[in-house]
């Protein structure tokens, strides 16, 4: 059976430098989707034509800088990571070709085979995240398993992750002891819808 092979890892866009490149509807989808999950994300939006609901979540979040102006290769150069969402894929390869040269990672909307990364579906309560992928194969398909999860997990998950973090603090004795009581008191977590 073919598998997914992609490695998950959660981000701390707040020490990280992101520009997105593209001001239009894929642009106002991705700067959504970091900052819904990020809202202190450091990113830079460049593009020649920056629409009102970029603009507006900008002024939201004032970390995020907007430059109306076409993409210039020195954009890359103090970014960590990079979302191309313009409507021209020749420009997408040219920055691709030379971001990978500068070991940048890189995501361009619609083009799996260009990308690093993929962005995922994502379900959080409270400290809680669950990041969805189907290795691309059906972005609606993750969309339908976010909002499965959203409805299953129990509301209280967030208190139940702050009362195991207090038990956490208090166990005392040795490491595979500790394991074991953690285990033991979380046992039931998903039947009961709670502890
Ligand atoms: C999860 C989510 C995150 C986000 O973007 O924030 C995301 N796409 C979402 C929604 C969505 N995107 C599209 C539709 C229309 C229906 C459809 O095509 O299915 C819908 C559904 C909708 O909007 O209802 C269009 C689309 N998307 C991609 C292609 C190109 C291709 O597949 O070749 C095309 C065709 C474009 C065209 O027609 O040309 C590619 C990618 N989209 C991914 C992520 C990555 C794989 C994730 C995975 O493995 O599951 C990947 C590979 C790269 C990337 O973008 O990182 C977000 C759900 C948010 C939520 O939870 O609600
Ligand atoms: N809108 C969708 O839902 C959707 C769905 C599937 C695929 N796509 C594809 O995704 C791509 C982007 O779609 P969109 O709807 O966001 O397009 P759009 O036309 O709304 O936005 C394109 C953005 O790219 C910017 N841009 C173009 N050349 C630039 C340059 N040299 N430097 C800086 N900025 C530049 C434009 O100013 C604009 O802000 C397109 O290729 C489209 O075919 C879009």
């Amino acid at each position: 059976m073919e598998r997914n092979n992609l490695f998950p890892v959660f981000l701390k866009l707040e020490s990280l430098e992101t520009l997105i490149v593209g001001g239009g509807h894929v642009g106002l989808e991705k700067l959504t989707a970091l900052l819904k999950n990020s809202p202190s994300a450091k990113i830079t939006l460049v593009a020649r034509a920056i629409g009102e609901p970029i603009k507006e979540l900008a002024r939201k979040h004032t970390q995020v800088k907007l430059f109306e102006r076409n993409f210039k290769l020195w954009d890359l150069w103090d970014k960590d990571l990079v979302l191309l969402a313009t409507d021209n894929r020749q420009l997408h390869e040219t920055i691709r070709n030379f971001a990978r040269t500068r070991r940048l990672l890189i995501n361009v909307a619609d083009t799996p085979d260009l990308c690093d990364f993929y962005l995922g579906s994502v379900v959080t309560k409270g400290n809680l995240k669950i990041g969805v992928s189907t290795n691309g194969k059906s972005p609606t398909i993750s969309k339908r398993i976010r909002e499965y999860l959203e409805d299953a997990l129990p509301d209280n998950t967030n208190e139940l992750l702050d009362n195991m973090q207090k038990i956490r603090d208090q166990i005392k004795g040795d490491f595979s002891k500790k394991v074991q009581v953690l285990n033991d008191v979380t046992a039931s977590f998903l039947e009961r819808g709670g502890a």
